[in-house]
């Protein structure tokens, strides 16, 4: 069941969906702990990875849909969710071994789309909100580059090995996704990327020079990392569908 037809603002051309959509889903999910991929874990009765695709596909700026999946995924998803990836017209390709791998998997297969932007959006955010979607698509296109974030609610602290120090949390922000770029920004930072790591991709963007507009979202777009998380999820979508019923 994914979040009730909240009305998406629409910020452009309704004929021309302007946003290919990159779902990284091709993680181990090791800080999960489960035997299989924590996407395949139920949240509501349906796959992590079903909730964020079908959350994208709603929203009527986006176009193309490109998931990365393993190789020992693929014969899951293509014998258990043919029907899902053909109703939501999902593409698969082979991720990698890092994130940006298999990011980088999947602008190649992009590498002919007419979209103008190019977003990039963890399968593990299955809570995405529409609202979200609206504003950091909004802004990415005004800017060619726009991420959501969240801001820093604890303190935080720099561990230097013999003591700590408390780091001024004023302007600092925890990025989420989706993460969204005029698409031939994301193509040269990613052709540009020389395997330093980056756990995301507006790093490879900044690395090029191009400033990332921050884009204040909602705290509910929850990354399913560790199992307990999966229990918050449940309590989120509730409180999300209570809202806009
Ligand atoms: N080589 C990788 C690693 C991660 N991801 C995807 O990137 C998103 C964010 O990654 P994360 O939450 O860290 O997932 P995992 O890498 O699976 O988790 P862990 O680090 O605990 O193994 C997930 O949707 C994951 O499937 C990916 O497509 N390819
Ligand atoms: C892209 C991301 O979700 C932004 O917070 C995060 O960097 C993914 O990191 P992970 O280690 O792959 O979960």
């Amino acid at each position: 069941m994914s979040e009730a037809q909240a009305p998406s603002m629409n910020v452009g051309s309704p004929d021309a969906p302007s946003v290919a959509v990159i779902i990284p889903a091709a993680g181990s999910g090791q800080r999960f702990g489960a035997t299989t991929n924590k996407l395949f874990a139920l949240l509501d009765g349906q796959p992590l990875w079903l909730h964020s695709v079908r959350r994208l596909r709603q929203n009527p700026m986006v176009g193309s849909i490109v998931m990365a999946v393993s190789d020992q995924d693929r014969v899951h998803f293509e014998n258990d969710h043919a029907a899902d990836l053909r109703t939501y017209e999902v593409q698969l390709v082979r991720g990698g071994t890092e994130r940006s791998d298999s990011v980088q998997s999947a602008l190649g297969y992009l590498a002919d789309a007419k979209e103008r932007l190019v977003a990039v959006h963890d399968a593990a955010r299955p809570l995405i909100r529409q609202r979200d979607l609206d504003a950091v698509f909004t802004a990415a296109n005004q800017t060619g580059a726009a991420i959501l974030t969240v801001p820093v609610s604890g303190t935080v602290r720099r561990d230097l090995g013999e003591r700590t120090e408390t780091v001024d949390r004023r302007h600092l922000h925890i990025a989420l996704t989706p993460q969204v770029f005029e698409a031939g920004l994301l193509r040269s930072a990613y052709a540009k990327h020389n395997g330093r790591p980056a756990t995301d991709d507006a790093e490879l963007v900044e690395r090029c020079g191009h400033p990332v507009t921050l884009v204040c979202g909602g705290t509910d777009n929850l990354k399913i990392t560790y199992p307990e998380d999966l229990i918050v999820a449940e309590a989120i979508l509730r409180s999300q569908l209570a809202q806009d019923a």
